[in-house]
This record gives C-alpha cells, structure tokens and sequence, in this order.
C-alpha cells in the first residue's frame, strides 16, 4: 500500500494524543510483577505493547485487553512460566530489553528474540551487567546481539552499566530491580543516551511502590523487598506521538491543538515544543489542550536532542521548511534503532531538495527548495510519520509501507482523514 500526500494550506486542526508507548510497557510489566491485580486505563494499544503482554502471557501472567483498559493478575515477583519460553519482541527495543532483566524472575530459561532487524540492536552492556547481578546470559547468535537465553537469578548487588547506547538497558535493570535478592546499586561511568527515559522508569516504579534513590543520572539504587503493589494505573498522552501532529502546524501554518497530554510530564519529547517555541511557533499549554499556532516564518536553530530521540527525526523534517539551517546534536545513538534514522533521514531530505551535513553526532539541515519524493520508511514508523507530514507542506509525496505507523501509532493516518488533511 502507497499513501500519497498533497500539499494543504493554513490548518486549524485537534487531535486527542495516543497513550504513551513507554508507560504503556512499563505499566504492563509492574503490574505483571505486582502483588494483586492492576487496572491499566487508556494504555496505548500498538504493535510494540502487545508484544510486551505477549511476551508477559508466556511467562504465565493472566492479562486481558478490555475497551479502554488491561486487566493484568500480578505473580508477586516469580513468574509462573511452567517450562523455558521463546519471546518474538518483534521489532521492539524497549520489549526485548525490558523483558531481559525480568526474565531473571522465571525459574526456566527463557529466550529473547526479534525480528531481523532487532538482531542487530545492541544488548551486550545490559548482558554485561546483569552477569555481575547473578543472570547467566548467553548469546545464541552473534555475541552481544539477540537472541539471548536468560536463565540463573537476580542476586543484586553493585554494577556499572554503559548505557551510552541505549538508557532502555538501565530501565531494564531498573525495574526488576525490587525482585532482586539484596538492594541493586547501577553506576553509569558514561552519560546515558536518552535519559530522559529514565525519569519515566522512576515514575511508573515509583507509582508502583517501589523504592529508588538516585544521583542525577549516574547513580541508582533500588531497595530490594519493595514490591510493587498492583493499582488502577492511568496512562498519560505519548509526546513523541504528538510531535507529528504539532509539526503540522509548524509546516503548513495554522494551529494544531492535542488534547490527552500532561502539561508537567517527564516524557523527554516534551522538549519538542521548546524545539518549536525556538523556531517561532506559538505554543500555549492550556488545561485542555497544549496548542501550536504558526503565523510567520520559521528560523533555524541549534539544539542538543540527545534526551528526546523520538523526534529528531520530526524537528529534521520542520528544519526543511525554515528560512535558515538547523544543527541537532546528540543524535549518535539513532543509528541503533529501527533503522538508521540519521542516514535515511539525510538521504530523503537531499532528495527532496534540502542540503544535509551529517556528523558522529550531529544532523545539519539546510532549507532549499522541497519538492515530493516517494519514501521507503525501512519498516520505521517514525520516518513514515515525518515525512507524511513535511507532505503537507511540498506536496506530492507517497509514503510506502504505511501500515508500519501500528508500531506506537495505529491511528496515525485515520487522525489526519479526520481533520480532512489527508
Ligand atoms: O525506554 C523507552 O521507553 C524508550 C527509550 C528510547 O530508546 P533508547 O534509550 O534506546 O534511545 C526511545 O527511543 C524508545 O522509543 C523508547
Ligand atoms: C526506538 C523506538 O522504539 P524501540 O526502541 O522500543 O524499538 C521508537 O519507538 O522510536
């Protein structure tokens, strides 16, 4: 399937935000460990979570998705897997690194897989450190790479972990950490990529009742024997996911309002309005609804997204349309992800006219005049989602393999139908 995009004028749209992808993963599996049941309301239903309460139901956690919400039976700390398991985590980094800690709490093996590209998605620093905490790792391909089996215990204790690749390796830890037999010490000798999810580990633990003190950024400790307790969990709107609709306020002028979202989130894709407000955009956050408006030109600026990875690749595709050149830096670790992000990224602007200079660590953009291209999203949702809507701007774009928005925004292309964008 091919959705073909045409250039619109001013919009003047609302939108509600689709559940967060990463409180959604993280609500499933604190209420899979909790003591009692929990009520997850307005999880985000997509492709990446129902990997993680699949991957949560082979280790013998009840769970049913209900209209609205999940139902998930707490095993109080043990999964009751009765054998060894194989987990498909698709393509989904935080599945397959989260579930990595906590498969320490099955008594059987389990194994830990993904599709072709997620074999290519590192995990050797988390292996590395869960080895010091007692798991037994192995790599059953290439070393350093799923598949893994998991199998030995969470003993606890102290490690450092690099999580300068990926902060989902420290989130792993993090959150089997309570079921862990003595208190889990984490140093991080090097600043982590996107920190910023770990502030949303923190929160969901927290909200959980678990026990976390930390150092900034490079140091946690997390008490052993506080459980989670199973609750009604409510989850709040996905900022990465807005970021889409925001921008077309930005690309077509106009106003966008997003409802659904909280105004004092710890969700680090926050930091793309500020991105926005920098460039010239209006952004008001109400009680309602946070609201982009754009009346004049848009200018470039520099900005570090090392926290907000999500959207670098929606502020590239903004920068295109702005009077003078972009500079983000802090995008290393893109190339981690569901594909090269920076290269694909780069790749499409230059041929749709933009002049693009890539660095280790960096992406600048220089606006020229856009023209549309056809866009082979690599099976990236997020690429997809970007480049539909630098569409609306330039005109006479076609973006193949769309269906890959059900990764963490099933109702991406329904949103804009509705608002007759599309
Ligand atoms: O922990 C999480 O929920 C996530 C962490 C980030 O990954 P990295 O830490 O690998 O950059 C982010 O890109 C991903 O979409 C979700
Ligand atoms: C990188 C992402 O997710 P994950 O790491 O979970 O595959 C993403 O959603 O952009």
């Amino acid at each position: 399937m091919i959705v073909r995009v045409s250039r619109i004028g001013p919009v003047d749209a609302r939108f509600e935000a689709p559940p967060s992808k990463s409180y959604t993963h993280r609500a499933l599996i604190a209420g899979a460990l909790a003591s009692g049941r929990t009520r997850i309301t307005r999880p985000l239903r997509a492709a990446d979570t129902e990997l993680t309460a699949r991957g949560l139901e082979s280790l013998g956690v009840p769970l049913e998705w209900l209209p609205g919400e999940i139902a998930v039976a707490g095993c109080s700390g043990t999964f009751p897997a009765p054998g060894e398991v194989t987990i498909d985590c698709g393509n989904s980094g935080t599945t397959l690194r989260l579930l990595t800690s906590a498969a320490l709490l099955s008594r059987h093996p389990v194994v830990l897989t993904g599709n072709q590209r997620m074999l290519e998605r590192p995990v050797g620093p988390l292996a590395g450190a869960l080895r010091t905490l007692g798991g037994d790792v192995a790599f059953v391909g290439q070393p350093g790479y799923p598949p893994i089996c998991i199998s030995g215990r969470l003993r606890g204790g102290r490690t450092e972990i690099d999580g300068s690749i990926s902060s989902q390796f420290v989130s792993s830890i993090l959150m089997a950490a309570p079921y862990a037999e003595e208190d889990v010490e984490l140093t991080l000798p090097a600043a982590p990529a996107s920190r910023s999810y770990l502030d949303v580990t923190a929160d969901v633990m927290l909200g959980f009742g678990a026990r976390i003190e930390r150092r900034g950024y490079d140091w946690f400790r997390v008490e052993s024997g506080r459980a989670y307790r199973g609750r009604d969990y409510p989850v709040e709107g996905d900022y990465s996911s807005a970021s889409y609709l925001f921008a077309v306020a930005a690309v077509c002028g106009g106003r966008v309002a997003v409802t659904g979202l909280s105004p004092d989130s710890v969700q680090g894709d926050r930091r793309f309005l500020d991105a926005l407000e920098a460039m010239g955009c209006r952004v008001t956050a109400g009680r309602e609804a946070v609201t982009v408006e754009r009346t004049g030109d848009l200018r470039g600026i520099e900005i570090d997204m090392s926290s907000s990875p999500d959207t670098v690749q929606t502020l590239a595709a903004v920068a295109a349309t702005a009077g003078s050149p972009t500079r983000i830096t802090g995008t290393a670790h893109l190339q981690y992800k569901e594909s090269d992000r920076v290269g694909v990224t780069a790749e499409t602007l230059r041929r749709m006219g933009a002049g693009v200079e890539v660095t280790e660590d960096s992406l600048t953009i220089t606006p020229g005049p856009l023209h549309g291209v056809a866009v082979d999203p690599h099976d990236d949702h997020r690429t997809a989602m970007a480049f539909a809507v630098l569409g609306l701007a330039v005109g006479g774009m076609a973006i193949r393999d769309p269906e890959c928005v059900e990764k963490s925004f099933p109702g991406f292309w329904e949103a804009l139908y509705g608002e007759g964008l599309l």
